[in-house]
């Protein structure tokens, strides 16, 4: 997979460089560039934002730049991917539609946005996602660019050996995680579930389903209501 970052903020990718990422990139299973957006400014102040038109707080990002970066990084099967807070959620199964897909260029917006025009004009040439982490305002969308990156690298094949490949499985079928535990056997006068040193991998796995249940319908009613009903059925006869 090949990725194109683009930011006025190159620097803050340096934890790409690391663990797991940093090895994916290594072993030629992601490629990765980033871009300082300043490079395709022609003034002398490498200017990248101006007043926003309606007036307003704070300064809007000017269309030439990203028009210009995005001819330079832009190939035909490029898909952009733009943080914002009023994208569409980002979810498990966003993060694997994007990991299969050949070539991510991601604009990382800053300051009250990037200049409407830009997306639409780059809509004429590609598929645009505007993509929210959450309710909340960031300062720009290179932190969400990390999270993103993080979440589409471990689905890459190759990345996670298979042991760690399980551990999505239910978040990946739309429930929450059941707990886990590691030694000591009794830590602080708490005992690990006894069905989880029981050996009976039946029963493991029934009470880890039932847990991922409880937990996604208590901690989250929005997830359990979106669980397909047949799905419940059908593996927790079996659990
Ligand atoms: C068209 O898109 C844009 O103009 C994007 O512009 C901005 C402006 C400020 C901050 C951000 C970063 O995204 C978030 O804050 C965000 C993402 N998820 N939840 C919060 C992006």
């Amino acid at each position: 997979m090949r990725v194109d970052i683009v930011s006025i903020f190159p620097d803050y990718f340096a934890p790409l460089d690391l663990s797991l990422i940093g090895k994916a990139r290594g072993s030629g299973l992601l490629d990765l560039a980033v871009h300082d957006l300043r490079t395709w400014t022609s003034d002398v102040h490498r200017t990248v934002d101006d007043s926003p038109y309606g007036g307003g707080p704070g300064m809007v990002m000017r269309p030439e730049p990203w028009a210009a970066a995005f001819d330079a990084v832009a190939r035909p099967e490029s898909v952009l991917v733009v943080p914002s807070p009023v994208g569409k959620p980002f979810t498990q199964a966003a993060a694997h539609e994007l990991a299969a897909l050949p070539h991510l260029i991601f604009a990382c917006g800053r300051y009250e946005g990037i200049d409407q025009r830009v997306l639409e004009d780059a809509a004429d040439r590609m598929p645009v996602r505007e993509v929210s982490l959450g309710d909340y305002v960031l300062f720009g969308g290179e932190v969400a660019v990390i999270v993103i990156m993080e979440a589409i690298t471990r689905l890459l094949p190759g990345v996670l050996g298979n042991a760690d490949s399980l551990t999505e499985e239910s978040h990946a079928a739309g429930l929450l995680e059941a707990p886990v535990y590691t030694k000591p056997a009794v830590w602080r006068d708490r005992a690990v579930p006894e069905v989880l040193r029981s050996g009976d991998h039946g029963r493991i796995a029934r009470w880890r389903r039932t847990e991922s249940l409880v937990r996604t319908a208590t901690r989250r009613p929005d997830m359990f209501a979106a669980y397909p009903g047949e799905q419940l059925d059908k593996k927790d006869r079996a659990a």
